[in-house]
């Protein structure tokens, strides 16, 4: 494979700068792009993102950037890491300048709220079907893949050559990308394992203790099995990083902001104050309604994501939802 010229990272969040950190150690070219100018100003001036990543110095070769367009012609790898609220905004974005010699891989976790839409249906109603599409997704919190520790990621597209290509781009000791035919399977377990890292988080913070947390995450698994399966994604998907792996990182470390969410609504303080208190995206919140109104579409029970949505709409208390999924009638385990 030759090495590119360039690769444009859009999206100056955390997820967004640690991703931008782990290529510039393959040595190319990258451009970091940000949406709000004095944001951009300061990482250009810091050489770090202080605000959400403190201790990762920018190396030489990775510049931010308020303006992508003059890049649009020397790029061919455009990977977008903006919260899911802002994707198709993105891609609108860059449309006007996309042709047949880009590619698009994203490693946004969640669903288009208002349509129900997983990302690569959004992507390919913007884009069309002719550029190369690629989703990467798994267990891999900002801090630590800014700090270089050992993470490992699925990079899932539905033309497995395209995965190998965005695998080896991203590829390197500390960040291992395994590669997937499984769009489906690999979105839809990085999209609601946030929702369950809710109610972990939840359950923690009414300090309900291991065993709760070991059957939500076991029983949060099966939730995300079934609606996968029922959306068209592989079994063998939700067992792999971008599943289980994600899930029980995001359900037992406090480093999820997920989690954290979660813990705080358990204080009984508000789901407003609750997410300025995490202060960054929850993207939980919205991917529990949008998850609940699938599962309803597509006849598939969820109870777990259905009592988070309860909470995160004020139908129910985190006490009464845990205590209306501990009263559930007992039946036998199954996926
Ligand atoms: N952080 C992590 O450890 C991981 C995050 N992810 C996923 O990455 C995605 C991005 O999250 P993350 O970087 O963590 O979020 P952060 O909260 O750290 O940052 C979000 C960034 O996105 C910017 N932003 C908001 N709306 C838009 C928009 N419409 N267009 C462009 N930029 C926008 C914000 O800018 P401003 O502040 O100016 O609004 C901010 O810089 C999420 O889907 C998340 O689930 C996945 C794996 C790991
Ligand atoms: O997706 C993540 C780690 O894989 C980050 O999770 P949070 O958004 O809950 O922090």
């Amino acid at each position: 494979m030759l090495s590119p010229s360039a690769l444009l990272v859009l999206g100056a969040g955390s997820w967004g700068t640690a991703l931008a950190l782990a290529l510039a150690r393959r040595q190319y070219p990258i451009y970091l792009w940000g949406k709000d100018p004095a944001h951009v100003h300061t990482l250009q001036i810091q050489r770090c993102n202080q605000r959400f990543l403190p201790n990762a110095v920018f190396p030489d070769n990775l510049y931010a950037i308020t303006d992508f367009v003059t890049l649009m012609p020397i790029v061919e790898d455009i990977i977008i890491v903006v919260p899911s609220h802002g994707f198709r905004e993105t891609l609108k974005k860059i449309k006007p300048y996309i042709t047949k010699n880009h590619r698009l891989c994203w490693a946004t976790k969640g669903l288009e709220y208002q349509t129900g839409l997983l990302l690569h249906e959004v992507a390919r109603a913007e884009l069309g079907d002719n550029i190369p599409l690629a989703v990467l997704s798994g267990p891999s919190f900002a801090g630590e893949v800014a700090a270089a520790l050992p993470t490992a990621v699925t990079i899932a597209a539905q033309d497995i050559e395209n995965a190998h290509h965005v695998a080896q781009l991203f590829h390197q000791a500390s960040f291992r990308a395994y590669t997937s035919n499984d769009m489906v399977g690999v979105q839809i377990g990085g999209a609601v394992k946030n929702v369950i890292a809710i109610a972990a988080g939840i359950a923690d913070g009414l300090k309900m203790g291991a065993n709760t947390r070991a059957a939500l995450i076991t029983r949060g698994l099966s939730e995300i099995v079934r609606l996968g399966i029922a959306l068209g994604g592989q079994r063998e998907t939700f067992m792999g990083l971008a599943g289980l792996g994600d899930l029980v990182l995001t359900c037992t470390d406090n480093q999820s902001r997920n989690r954290r969410f979660g813990y705080a609504l358990a204080q009984g303080i508000s789901l407003e104050a609750a997410q300025a208190q995490v202060g960054q995206v929850v993207e939980g919140i919205h991917a529990a309604t949008i998850t609940h109104q699938l599962a309803q579409q597509h006849g598939v029970e969820m109870p777990i994501v259905n009592h988070v949505n309860q909470v995160l709409t004020g139908q129910s208390t985190p006490l009464e939802a845990a205590q209306a999924l501990l009263a559930r009638e007992p039946k036998p385990e199954m996926l």
